[in-house]
């Protein structure tokens, strides 16, 4: 098969679809690797060793694209990429699609076949090709809240493990899924006093045990969260309810019961954000302040320790690159129940309930179309 890897082109994204040892492996499998020049770079994989891996490279974008069935991409197909995708090629990446209308017509109007890593499930019940990168999000959150805490970046000037004498940052944390037990983790690490809230008890049950006692867990309602807010210096948004938008949890007008220079991180903003006044910003420009709260809403966070992140999401995505390359998406979907669930778009016609939901439109099943 022809797979291509683009360079990706989002706002300091530095990640990259493929390793030159995933290239080696596909290569070894048959296939053909074409990855576009400097693609590896910021995640500190040389051209050349894609080249010693096999893999083609092509300095040509439209030529890289063009030529593929397969194309291996981290962040969603940004309006440009979106442009060059057609009817016969498999796309595989992140998609988040019921934050995006247009993004979802555009694939749609595209023909090709659009499978997102975010809801691609395990038997577990778990996202396995998200997980690694909420892994990383979630360590991130708690760094990127005490940064924007600091007086310059419009905080209160709180530090989060406080001193002796001084008692340290309050920090809740909605969502106690991957993303939040990570954040609460690193949040506890570095002395804060920690709430999880989440809505599923087995979940709190798990933190509870698995931290005894040492973050505070609580069921997840209005009143609690409306308590977080008048309490806490650091709020960290972390729901998801796979495929579709995030609820919004924290209105504009709750705003004004937080501590002037309090900090929201919305995590869950690639699916539309779970406060009221989030928007997605970038790594450039990643913080702005409403009515005195400083908001963090940075879509892809991942992408700014790409090294560490290549590494643990090709790990991940890895045997199912392969699968689809072996195979062709039919039957690589048609033998995993689990593998088709990520299938949100074909030919024009939206595959996952979830978005369909979100934009009413037509919702086709995936077995559908796997027979
Ligand atoms: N901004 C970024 O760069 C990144 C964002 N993410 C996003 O972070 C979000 C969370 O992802 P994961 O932790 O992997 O999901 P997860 O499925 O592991 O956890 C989500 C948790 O939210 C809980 N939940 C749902 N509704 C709730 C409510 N009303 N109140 C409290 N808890 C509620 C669920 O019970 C679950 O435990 C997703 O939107 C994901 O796409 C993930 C990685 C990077
Ligand atoms: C999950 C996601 O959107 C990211 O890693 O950028
Ligand atoms: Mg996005």
């Amino acid at each position: 098969m022809q797979i291509a890897v683009p360079k990706e082109i989002k706002n300091h994204e530095y990640r990259v679809a493929l390793t030159p040892t995933g290239a080696r492996e596909l290569v070894g499998r048959g296939h053909t690797v074409t990855v576009q020049a400097g693609a590896g770079e910021g995640a500190g994989f040389a051209d050349a060793a894609y080249e010693a891996a096999g893999a083609r490279l092509e300095a040509d974008v439209a030529k890289v694209w063009d030529a593929a069935e397969l194309i291996l991409k981290v962040k969603e197909p940004q309006a440009e990429e979106v442009a060059r995708l057609k009817t016969g090629q498999t796309l595989f990446t992140y998609l988040h699609l019921a934050a995006e209308a247009s993004l979802t017509r555009g694939l749609m109007e595209s023909g090709a076949t659009c499978i997102a890593y975010e809801t691609v499930t395990d038997r577990q019940g778990g996202l396995p090709l998200l997980a690694p990168m909420s892994t990383v999000a979630g360590r991130m959150a708690i760094q990127a809240g005490a940064h924007s805490l600091e007086k310059a970046q419009g905080g209160s000037g709180v530090l989060l493990p406080g001193v002796p004498g001084v008692a340290p940052a309050k920090v809740a944390v909605i969502g106690g899924g991957v993303v939040g037990e990570n954040a609460a983790r690193m949040a506890l690490g570095l002395g804060a006093e920690v709430t999880v809230l989440d809505k599923s008890i087995p979940r709190l049950e798990t933190l509870d045990d698995r931290y005894q006692g040492r973050m505070k867990t609580v069921f997840s309602t209005a009143d609690a969260i409306d308590e977080a807010v008048r309490e806490c210096d650091l709020i960290v948004g972390a729901v998801l309810i796979p495929g579709a938008a995030a609820p919004k949890l924290i209105t504009r007008e709750m705003l004004a019961e937080m501590k002037p220079g309090s900090v929201l991180v919305d995590v869950a903003i690639d699916q539309g954000g779970c406060f009221e006044t989030s928007r997605a910003t970038t790594h450039t420009d990643p913080t702005y302040i409403v009515d005195g709260v400083v908001h963090y809403c940075v879509a892809n966070m991942p992408g700014a320790v790409a090294r560490t992140s290549t590494q643990a999401l090709t790990n991940a995505t890895m045997p199912f690159v392969t699968a689809l390359a072996d195979k062709g998406w039919k039957q690589a979907l048609a033998d995993d129940a689990h593998f088709a669930a990520g299938l949100n778009v074909h030919e024009g016609q939206v595959t996952y309930k979830a978005v369909a939901e979100a934009f009413g439109l037509e919702y086709v099943e995936p077995a559908k179309l796997l027979k």
